[in-house]
């Protein structure tokens, strides 16, 4: 049975998503996303479970930073969770008296609406996790009336729900990914996968954006997410994340991805893992992998000086 550790405590969203990603494994919560990915990387698990992105706010920048400076670790497996609020608190406590509200940030920004309507007067502090949030608020002598969480964490924690479903958007969804150490071998190619990178240029020069996305372009590969975050080192330095259709098994991923590597100052690869929502890719005339086999073959042809 494997142990996976994830951004604790108990009734975090991301406890949701372990379960259902794997609903054997042994759980080690973690305190905040640096924690779960040090347990993995360190062998204290055999990996994690870290949010990395959701509908409304996007990334979650510290899971991003972890993956590109950290210990290098694998994506295996990826699940979108959607997601509802609760506003909690001890019991007896009523809305008008709440006047601090403690929360993981991405609640935060999904609540802004009903934050605004119902709660104009408090004060939102920013907590490791949505979970952490109840845990506390359910002290007697917490500084924090009232926390935002997914209802079943109240449950837990003893709090009263003084109001449910209360996100801006009643769709909204995170994106949740498993990670392992490297080494092991990676999940097969499923014909609905989806490939992660983070790219650090050579250096700064005009169009070296655009030549990155060309290695993706001409290859057929569709992204479906990218990203630029401050490398430190001064304003206007970046490095990327993206995210693309297909499996490094692929030959057009493949190629795409030893374009950048040749370009490039640094490529990370993150992983090759089944897409959550089962899409095909889309594969354009000239980039299927029998396409580019007969391509090589003919290459092979012309350059033995054979008949073409
Ligand atoms: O704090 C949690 O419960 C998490 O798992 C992180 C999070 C917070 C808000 C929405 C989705 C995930």
């Amino acid at each position: 049975m494997p142990k996976l550790a994830y951004l604790g405590p108990e009734g975090t969203f991301t406890e949701e998503a372990l379960r259902l990603l794997d609903p054997t494994a042994e759980r080690l919560p973690c305190a905040n996303v640096s924690a779960a990915l040090n347990a993995a990387r360190a062998g204290e698990a055999d990996g994690a479970v870290v949010p990395l992105e959701n509908s409304i706010e996007g990334a979650i920048t510290t899971t991003l930073d972890e993956f590109a400076w950290g210990e290098p670790l694998l994506i295996t497996a990826e699940l979108l969770l959607p997601v509802q609020f609760s506003l909690l608190a001890r019991p007896g406590t009523e809305i008008p008296h709440i006047k601090r509200v403690y929360t993981h940030p991405a609640a935060i920004t999904q609540c802004r609406g009903y934050i605004a309507r119902e709660l104009p007067d408090a004060v939102v502090v920013s907590a490791p996790s949505t979970a952490a949030a109840a845990q506390e608020v359910s002290l007697p002598g917490s500084p924090y009336d009232a926390a935002i969480a997914a209802r079943i964490a109240g449950e837990h924690y003893g709090l009263t729900e003084l109001a449910g479903g209360i996100g801006d958007r009643s769709d909204t969804v995170t994106r949740f990914v498993k990670v392992a150490r490297p080494g092991g071998p990676l999940p097969e190619p499923t014909g609905s996968d989806r490939t992660t990178l983070v790219v650090f240029l050579a250096d700064d020069h005009p169009g070296a954006l655009l030549e990155m996305l060309t290695e993706f372009s001409v290859r057929g590969v569709n992204l479906t997410r990218i990203e630029s975050r401050p490398t430190g080192d001064g304003i206007g330095r970046y490095f990327f994340h993206f995210d693309f259709e297909g499996h490094i098994g692929d030959a057009r991923v493949g190629e795409a991805i030893a374009g950048l590597h040749r370009i490039c100052g640094e490529v990370r690869f993150l992983g090759s893992y089944p897409r959550a929502d089962g899409r095909q890719p889309q594969i354009k005339r000239g980039t299927s992998d029998a396409e580019f086999a007969e391509a090589g073959e003919w290459l092979a042809r012309v350059r033995a000086g054979r008949v073409q």
